[in-house]
C-alpha cells in the first residue's frame, strides 16, 4: 500500500512542527516554503530561523515548488499566517485537485473582512473539504516530541474524525470534532486575550489581575461563540479554554511575549509573528457591530492603537458598572 502523502504549506515554526508530527505518523511528508533557505535547512534536519537550537530528523521533502509540493497528495495542512491565507489557497488553486480535504492550521480572523479562515476556504476552493487543527501545542514542544493533545474539527464528523485518527501518533493525541466554527473562534480569540494578560503581567499588575483577566476573557469568549453558533462545550475544550490557558501564562506564547513588551512601553514593530494583534482589530469591530459586550478586546484593540494607555485600560475595566458575575 502506497504511503499516505501530507503536504504542508508553510516552513515557519508550526509549519515545521506540523510536518515533523506527520512524518513521526508514518506519513509521506512534503513542505512548501517561498524561502529557499528554510527549504535547505528542512531538508537537513534544522531550521534556524523559525526553531532556534532544535535539531530534528530528516525524511521531510521540503521544496520551494508549489505544483510540486501538491502534486498527488492525499492531505493538505496550511500552516500559514491568518491573514495570508486567501492569497496562499489563491495560489493553491491551480494545482490541488478536487475532493482534497485542506486542515487549516492559523489561529485568526481576516482583519478586512471578519471572515472566518473556514469561511475563505470553502469561498476559494468550494470542491476541497475544510477542517481546522488547533489546540495548545507550542510548535517547540512538537517538534521535540512532547506529548501533546490538540483538537482536529470538520462539520463533516467522519472526515474530521478519519484526520484525527490520520495524524494521531505517540506524543500527539488528535481529538475530533464537528464544530469547526467553534474551534475556530477559541483558536482565534485567545491570542487576543493572550496579549491582555501579557500587557498585565508586562505592567507588573500581579497574578490576582492576570487570574481575573483570563477568567473575564473567557466570558468575553463564551459571547462571542454563542453569537457564533460555537457549542459551549468546544469552547470549554483544548481549542478554547485549553489553549487559552496555554497561551496566557507563558512567555514561549509569541502572543503573551508582545502582551509583555505593550505593558512594559517596549518597542514593538519587528517581534516575532503575533496573530492576536489583527485579530484584535477585526474582533472589536465584530463585537461592536454585533453588540456584544467585550471589554477586554476593544481594551487591547484601543492599547494596540495607541487611543488609550494601559493604566488607561485598568481604569475603564476596573470602574464598568457593577454587575452579577453570571450575566
Ligand atoms: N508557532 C506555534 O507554536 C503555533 C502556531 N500556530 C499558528 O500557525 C500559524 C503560523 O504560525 P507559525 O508557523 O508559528 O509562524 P512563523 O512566523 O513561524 O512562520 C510563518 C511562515 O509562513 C510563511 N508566510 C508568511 N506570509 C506568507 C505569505 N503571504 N505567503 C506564503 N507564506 C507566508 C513564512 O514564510 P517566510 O519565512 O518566507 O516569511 C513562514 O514560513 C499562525 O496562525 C499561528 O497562530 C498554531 C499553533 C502553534
Ligand atoms: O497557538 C499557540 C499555542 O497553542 C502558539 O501561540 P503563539 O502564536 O502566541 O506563540
Amino acid at each position: 500500500m502506497s504511503a499516505y502523502k501530507v503536504t504542508v504549506l508553510g516552513g515557519g515554526a508550526w509549519g515545521t512542527a506540523l510536518a515533523l508530527a506527520m512524518l513521526r505518523a508514518g506519513h509521506a511528508v512534503t513542505l512548501w516554503a517561498r524561502d529557499s533557505e528554510s527549504v535547505d535547512a528542512i531538508r537537513a534536519g534544522t531550521n534556524p530561523r523559525y526553531l532556534p537550537g532544535i535539531t530534528f530528523e530528516t525524511g521531510i521533502a521540503a521544496t520551494t515548488d508549489l505544483a510540486q509540493a501538491l502534486a498527488g497528495t492525499d492531505c493538505v495542512l496550511v500552516v500559514t499566517p491568518a491573514q495570508a491565507l486567501r492569497s496562499v489557497l489563491t495560489d493553491v488553486k491551480p494545482h490541488i485537485a478536487e475532493h482534497v480535504p485542506l486542515v487549516l492550521c492559523a489561529k485568526g480572523i481576516e482583519r478586512d473582512t471578519g471572515r472566518l479562515l473556514s469561511d475563505i476556504s470553502s469561498a476559494i476552493l468550494p470542491d476541497n473539504p475544510v477542517a481546522a487543527l488547533s489546540g495548545p501545542s507550542f510548535a517547540t514542544d512538537v517538534s521535540r516530541g512532547l506529548p501533546t493533545a490538540v483538537v482536529v474539527a470538520s462539520e463533516d464528523e467522519a472526515l474530521a474524525s478519519a484526520l484525527a485518527t490520520r495524524f494521531s501518533a505517540a506524543n500527539l493525541r488528535c481529538y475530533s470534532s464537528d464544530d469547526l466554527i467553534g474551534v475556530e473562534i477559541g483558536g482565534a480569540l485567545k491570542n487576543v486575550f493572550a496579549i491582555a494578560a501579557g500587557a498585565v503581567t508586562g505592567a507588573g499588575l500581579g497574578a490576582s489581575a492576570q487570574a481575573a483577566l483570563v477568567t473575564r476573557g473567557f466570558v468575553e469568549l463564551r459571547r462571542i461563540g454563542a453569537a457564533f453558533g460555537a457549542r459551549p462545550e468546544t469552547l470549554m475544550g483544548l481549542s478554547g479554554l485549553g489553549d487559552l490557558m496555554l497561551t496566557c501564562s507563558s512567555v514561549q506564547s509569541r502572543n503573551f511575549a508582545y502582551g509583555v513588551a505593550l505593558g512594559k512601553g517596549e518597542e514593538l514593530a519587528g517581534r516575532p509573528l503575533a496573530e492576536g494583534v489583527a485579530t484584535s482589530y477585526i474582533a472589536a469591530r465584530l463585537t461592536r457591530e454585533r453588540g456584544i459586550e467585550a471589554p477586554i478586546i476593544e481594551a487591547v484593540a484601543a492599547l494596540l492603537d495607541n487611543a488609550i494607555t494601559i493604566n488607561e485600560a485598568v481604569a475603564g475595566l476596573m470602574t464598568r458598572p457593577l454587575r452579577a458575575e453570571a450575566d
